[in-house]
């Protein structure tokens, strides 16, 4: 049986000046696939994912989400069906860890503030911060900076969830615990791509690999 795509890009180039990045780069992850995206630092990671995600334009190329072709960076609906993990986490500081997680839905969906309230509580519970409610981000660790950032993600229901560098702010402790929570979201089903140069933490995922670089920007399977 032929294996359902969630996401495809196809063909996708890329160039920041004389500087060309990705030229007729192919990639596609399954419905329900967790992949890890590696390479070398100035590789091309992040870029990719900004591509993916809307936030750069590629110069040519198709981004096919369920075999239909999206335009994240043109079309905020569009943008909104890959949730992201920034590097940074991206919370804004002035709003508690409801808020932060509330924001979304709120701007984006239009949802009333009853039922966002009920399900950023909810989701957040889950993840284990139920006591961090009004918390503002300053007064977290990194890997609940990191868990609020997953909740805001999450919470728009995204086809994709990916991740920068998820454990570039971590210690290593915290690195077992944002890989577990990657492996139990891959154990439910969800589609997940993962940016890291960190291999041993790609270890602790197991998922396959997609090496990016100037010599090879060819899948391995
Ligand atoms: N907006 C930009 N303008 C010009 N050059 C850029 C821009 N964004 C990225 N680059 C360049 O593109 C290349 C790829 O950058 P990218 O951040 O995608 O690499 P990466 O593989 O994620 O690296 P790292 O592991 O160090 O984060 C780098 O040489 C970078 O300097």
């Amino acid at each position: 049986m032929e294996e359902k795509m969630m996401l495809t890009l196809k063909n996708i180039s890329k160039k920041f000046g004389d500087r060309v990045i990705y030229d007729n780069f192919n990639m596609s992850i399954a419905d329900g696939e967790t992949v890890g995206i590696v390479g070398p630092s100035g590789a091309g990671k992040t870029t990719l994912l900004r591509i993916m995600t809307g936030l750069e334009p590629a110069d040519q190329g198709e981004i096919l989400l369920a075999d239909k072709i999206i335009d994240p960076y043109r079309n905020r609906r569009d943008a909104g069906k890959i949730g992201v993990v920034f590097q940074d986490f991206q919370l804004f500081p002035h709003l508690n860890v409801l808020a932060n997680v509330m924001i979304g839905p709120l701007n984006a969906l239009a949802e009333d503030k009853q039922t966002t309230q009920k399900s950023a509580t909810a989701l957040l519970t889950q993840l284990g911060l139920a006591d961090h409610l009004q918390d503002y981000p300053y007064q977290l660790s990194g890997g609940q900076k990191q868990r609020v950032a997953i909740a805001r993600a999450l919470i728009l229901q995204p086809a994709v969830l990916a991740y920068d560098e998820p454990t570039s702010a971590l210690d290593p402790a915290m690195t077992k615990d944002v890989a577990a929570l990657i492996n139990q979201f891959a154990e439910q089903g969800m589609t997940q791509v993962v940016v890291t140069h960190d291999m041993p933490f790609i270890d602790l995922l197991a998922p396959r690999v997609i090496q990016v670089g100037e010599e090879n920007t060819d899948e391995i399977v």
